[in-house]
């Protein structure tokens, strides 16, 4: 098998002595769909978040595109090639949609801030580019209709879109996306799937944080599954939908929610 895209080796991560995150290690090949579940406080966002750069681990590898990746920063992270949505969406509510894209791609250009600032020809022909680009990413996303709507004036369900523009924009080559279709309804979660696919198919991998089961095991080639911090199951969705562990984490569920508060 060739080397992986990503991988994650024995990443921990304590706060005030608890695990959030103990022993976990997944593996993502180029073009896969890996999806990472477990019930609340089960230490998914934390990995996330050490993959991604906003925490440090406390014991742990990765690598990113065969070589050791230590994330210095989320903008470092991006610049690698790994761009990430959020739980609670992060959006310029006041800016347009076509703003919202086109602001995260401006940190790329060759212009840079001083071209911006001094409205040079060079800088507005990348403006003109830019603005293509952006608006080519809204209609991937299938909100090009709304490229002038302000973000947040958007549906729910579109503002999500949104944001999966706004990373698909820096063209990363791993999209880790952090509960994507919280608080979609059933015609949204679909539409969803359906742009998961064609991401997918377009060549790109995505690491899945997500709630909704039957949304993870429909389009994931490998599932992890956390309970408390660790690994409980990995495999197919067929293989950890069979797991002991994984039926008594979600169908003990109640009770564990209860034992968290
Ligand atoms: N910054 C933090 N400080 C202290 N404890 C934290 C912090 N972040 C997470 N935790 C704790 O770590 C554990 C794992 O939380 P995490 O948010 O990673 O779980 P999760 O699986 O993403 O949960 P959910 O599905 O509810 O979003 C929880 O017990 C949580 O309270």
């Amino acid at each position: 098998m060739n080397a992986p895209l990503f991988s994650a080796s024995n990443l921990r991560k304590s706060f005030g002595g608890i695990a959030a995150v103990d022993d976990v290690s997944l593996c993502i090949q180029a073009g896969q769909v890996i999806g990472l579940i477990g019930p609340n406080g089960a230490g998914k966002t934390t990995c996330f978040n050490l993959i991604t750069g906003l925490y440090t681990p406390d014991a742990g590898q990765l690598a990113f595109k065969g070589k050791p990746y230590k994330p210095a920063s989320p903008h470092h992270v991006a610049q690698m090639g790994l761009a990430r949505t959020f739980q609670n969406i992060r959006l310029f509510k006041s800016m347009t949609a076509l703003e919202n894209v086109a602001v995260g791609m401006h940190a790329k250009t060759s212009q840079g801030v001083l071209g911006a600032i001094l409205r040079t020809p060079a800088q507005r022909r990348e403006e003109i580019k830019v603005q293509k680009q952006a608006m080519h990413w809204l209609h991937y996303v299938g909100i090009g209709a709304y490229s002038n709507h302000l973000a947040g004036q958007l549906s729910y369900g579109d503002q999500r879109r949104l944001e999966i523009a706004r990373a698909l924009a820096s063209e990363p080559a791993l999209l880790a996306l952090d509960e994507p279709a919280a608080g979609m309804n059933a015609t949204e979660k679909l539409k969803l799937r359906e742009l998961l696919l064609q991401i997918r198919h377009d060549g790109k991998s995505i690491l899945l944080i997500e709630h909704d089961v039957k949304l993870v095991m429909g389009i994931c080639d490998e599932v992890t599954v956390l309970d408390y911090g660790k690994v409980i199951a990995q495999g197919t969705p067929t293989q950890v939908q069979q797991s002991p562990a994984v039926i008594e984490a979600y169908l003990g569920g109640l009770h564990h929610a209860e034992s968290r508060e």
